[in-house]
């Protein structure tokens, strides 16, 4: 059975989820899985010396309850298709020669894991530049709230952290400019894709 992994990365708020959607809606027996969907309860979470909650981190995350979803699409893609885990799936196609099932992983810390970078066969990392993105994500609602001065205090300063260790060691990374709009960025990366499937169909 083909399979195909995609890593759509990137800042916060850089248009990550809008991006895999729009990808997962276009390309057949695809799925999302998305990071944020791990966050660890709030209680959990500690708060650092000036009360902010540490989300920015990989240790705010339930990584191994996200790989072990995506080991459960790895082993059977399209049983993963029709579970209750991919929400987003789209319409499955029976085990069918010539088939490609895709899988895309969206989240601001997925390639700073390296069990998960591992895996994917094609990593896009979305950028923004810092007032572009304090101005998306102050006019967004998380759950919970942002509290006044996170964007700053905890936010930014993780991203910059987060991005540098991730550059260290991951390779091969496609950087996409999140200030282009919508449909420049799907084309790129919808491109991107086409190409890879043509490349495993080919490859017989
Ligand atoms: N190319 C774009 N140009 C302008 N605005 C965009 C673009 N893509 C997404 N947006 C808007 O930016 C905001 C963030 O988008 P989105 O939720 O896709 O980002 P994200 O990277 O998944 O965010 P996060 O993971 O931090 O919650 C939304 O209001 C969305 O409508
Ligand atoms: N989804 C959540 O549970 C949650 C809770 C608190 C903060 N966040 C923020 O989500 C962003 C990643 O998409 C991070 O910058 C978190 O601060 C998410």
């Amino acid at each position: 059975m083909k399979k195909l992994i995609i890593g759509i990365g990137g800042v916060t708020n850089g248009g990550k989820s809008t991006l895999a959607k729009a990808i997962h809606e276009i390309v057949p027996n695809s799925c999302i899985v998305a990071q944020d969907t791990y966050f660890k309860e709030d209680f959990i979470v500690p708060v650092d010396s000036n009360g902010f909650k540490q989300y920015d981190v990989l240790d705010a995350l339930y990584m191994d309850r996200m790989m072990g979803d995506i080991q459960a699409w790895q082993k059977d893609p399209p049983s993963f298709l029709s579970d209750y885990r991919c929400k987003t799936s789209s319409a499955a196609i029976p085990k069918t020669p010539g088939v490609v099932y895709v899988l895309i992983i969206e989240g601001f810390l997925i390639f700073n894991y390296r069990p998960l970078n591992e895996i994917m066969d094609q990593r896009y990392f979305l950028t923004l530049p810092y007032e572009p993105c304090k101005g998306r994500r102050c006019s967004r609602v998380y759950v919970p709230p942002d509290p006044p001065g996170y964007f700053d205090g905890h936010v930014w300063p993780m991203y910059l952290k987060n991005r540098k260790e991730m550059e260290e060691t991951v390779n091969d990374l496609v950087y996409l400019d999140g200030m282009k709009s919508r449909e420049e960025l799907y084309k790129t990366v919808y491109d991107g894709i086409t190409s890879e499937l043509q490349k495993l169909l080919d490859a017989n």
